[in-house]
């Protein structure tokens, strides 16, 4: 890997705890140095090819310090609409990144509100990074007055965070309308700011906010301030494009002439606003830029972050780059998604290589090449991210859609030509009934379990099925009661069950009736049930779509259900969740 082309400025030594010593040279630090406010850990090595560092605690860092992935996921992420961090939150999602093995993770802005104060202090006793540097944020001093009598800044040193991102106008009329200061005060104020924490043995980044528009707007005085920020002694500027405006061209052409003019080592910082953010990001390292800021799934202020997962993918796999760890890669579908389930946001399913949908296929075409090589419709092995491929059945399918499907679910149908045309055709059949199979995984199951074995699997036969739902005057809802008259075992059942809703009366019914037979279907537990009104084909009336997500305490499986109305459609979902759970527990139905 290159080394970082930009040493610390002259007369001022790398900070301690860095990884600075790559660049000197140095092959082995360590010891506990005490910067002035806290002890900043200080234990590395590096191995004789100098590729990987070995921590004293077995874990490894980064190969050196040329690349940074910078993480600000607990900082920029928190601004985003909608997500709102306990502390507890912060320190488990810190841990999911250090996991992941980024360089860097920007824990808050301490000093601007309590929480993000807490979390630095608990941060520093209780946090084991093994990976990465803790970063707190903050802005330059304020305009008049000096670093040191700066509270601001104070309390980023307090933090005790050994690295601080310092957010600095670039902007000329920024500088003027938002700050109400002089140009020069401003260049002052980034000088002034780095100095300090710098002489507290601290690293700095510079993030120059409204880089590329003011970059646009003043050429000159942009470069003054990264110039400025470079000469007192920033590590790393990084040009951010805070309005997300930017596109790659641009970014690019803008990365390359501010890299020539001010030889500083230049970092980028790139928010969604036109859905470029990565290609932004990666733009920026191509025109030599060494420091990449990004969010978890691309959380952020407005639209969002560059999202850390297709930029760490890109570097690692398209750019045969390593950012990460030796063996990490493979955690990234797993980190993103821990990260979602902390914020509490559902993951998105489309996402570039993390999402479930990212190397599921449709398309009956697709699946007959992928059928003799994966290769030929995935951009890359989706086990290099820890994903999966998914088949997915549906009117599109083909006889390969359906072949690989039955391979993934454990049926070899590579001999019987005849059979997969079958539940071809019964697929597309009933799709155009109003099923849907590529979101009904365990009714796609039976479907082709039933074609395999050419007969319905039953554990039980209907007889009727009746629900009440009674109302009192006001619109309150008086209860609603189910009863099912069915046969399992050559024995006739006849149960009731009362919920509160008639689907939930149905299926406290049908349990009633057949736990005793089956206590397997105690562990059965309804997750989520979505209705969708399918408009009327072909001059029938509309009809309803139930789909009904189940789960066993170790697995979900999805089932779907059509018919003129809802209850009905609810019991064909139902029907085929228990008939799921019984077989997947081992039973041996009567076909
Ligand atoms: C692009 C980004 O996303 S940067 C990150 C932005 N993040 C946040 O704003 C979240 C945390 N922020 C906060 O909690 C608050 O805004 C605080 C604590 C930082 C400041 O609060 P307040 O003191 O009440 O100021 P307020 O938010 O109204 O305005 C910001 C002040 O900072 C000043 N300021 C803005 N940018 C900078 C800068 N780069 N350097 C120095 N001062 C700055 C403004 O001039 C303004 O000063 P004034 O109060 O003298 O007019
Ligand atoms: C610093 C930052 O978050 C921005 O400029 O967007």
């Amino acid at each position: 890997m290159p080394r970082r082309a930009h040493p610390a400025p002259a007369g001022q030594d790398p900070v301690p705890g860095t990884a600075h010593e790559a660049v000197h040279g140095t092959r082995v630090a360590r010891g506990m140095v005490d910067s002035g406010a806290g002890i900043v850990r200080q234990q590395q090595q590096l191995s004789p090819n100098g590729e990987t560092r070995v921590m004293t605690d077995g874990s490894t860092r980064h190969p050196d310090d040329s690349f940074h992935v910078f993480d600000t996921t607990l900082r920029d992420g928190a601004q985003r609409e909608g997500i709102n961090l306990t502390v507890a939150d912060k320190l488990t999602i810190a841990r999911h990144l250090d996991d992941f093995g980024v360089g860097f993770i920007e824990g808050g802005w301490p000093g601007a509100n309590p929480r993000d104060t807490e979390f630095f202090a608990r941060a520093a006793a209780e946090l084991e990074l093994r990976h990465a540097q803790l970063v707190a944020f903050g802005a330059t001093r304020r305009a008049g007055g000096t670093a040191e009598a700066d509270p601001q800044l104070a309390a980023l040193v307090d933090s005790g965070a050994p690295v601080i991102t310092l957010v600095a106008k670039a902007h000329d009329r920024h500088v003027e309308l938002a700050l109400r200061t002089t140009l020069e005060e401003n260049l002052e104020m980034v000088r002034d700011s780095v100095s300090y924490l710098r002489s507290r043995g601290r690293r700095v980044f510079i993030d120059c906010e409204h880089f590329f528009d003011g970059y646009r707007a003043n050429r000159e005085y942009a470069l003054r301030v990264v110039q400025a920020a470079h000469e007192a002694g920033a590590d790393v500027v990084v040009l951010c494009d805070t309005n997300g405006g930017m596109l790659p061209a641009g970014v690019h052409e803008t990365v390359a002439d501010v890299l020539a003019a001010t030889g500083a080592r230049l970092g980028i910082h790139a928010q969604d606003d036109t859905g470029c953010a990565v290609a932004n990001t990666l733009a920026a390292v191509d025109a030599g830029a060494t420091h990449v800021q990004c969010t978890a799934n691309g959380y952020g202020e407005r639209v969002g972050n560059a999202n850390l997962f297709p930029v760490v993918g890109a570097l690692e796999i398209k750019y045969d780059r390593r950012v990460l760890p030796a063996g990490k890669l493979t955690e990234m579908t797993r980190i993103s998604h821990a990260v979602a389930e902390v914020v509490n946001l559902t993951p998105s399913t489309h996402q570039p290589y993390v999402g479930v949908s990212a190397f599921a296929h449709k398309a009956g075409l697709h699946a007959s090449a992928i059928k003799v090589d994966p290769d030929l419709y995935q951009h890359i092995d989706p086990e290099r991210v820890g994903n999966t491929m998914r088949m997915l059945v549906s009117d599109m399918a083909g006889r390969a859609s359906v072949e690989l499907k039955g391979r993934e679910l454990g049926y070899d149908l590579s001999a019987d030509r005849d059979l997969v045309g079958r539940v071809v055709a019964k697929v597309k059949e009933q799709e155009n009934l109003g099923y849907t199979y590529e979101a009904a995984d365990a009714s796609f199951e039976l479907l082709l379990r039933d074609e395999v074995h050419g007969s319905r699997a039953r554990f039980f036969t209907l007889e009727s099925w009746r629900c009440i739902s009674e109302q009192q005057a006001g619109g309150v809802a008086a209860g609603n009661e189910a009863t099912v008259k069915l046969w399992a075992e050559g024995e006739r059942m006849v149960a009731t069950g009362e919920g509160n809703g008639p689907v939930d009366a149905l299926d406290r019914a049908l349990r009633a009736a057949l736990e005793r037979i089956y206590p397997q279907l105690a562990k059965l537990e309804l997750v989520d049930y979505k209705v969708r009104i399918l408009e009327g084909q072909h001059g029938t009336g509309s009809r309803t779509r139930v789909l009904i997500e189940s789960a066993d305490g170790t697995t979900t499986w999805s089932t779907v259900g059509v018919a003129d109305n809802v209850i009905a459609a609810s019991w064909r979902a139902l029907e085929d969740a228990y008939t799921y759970i019984l077989i997947k527990a081992g039973l041996v139905p009567r076909d």
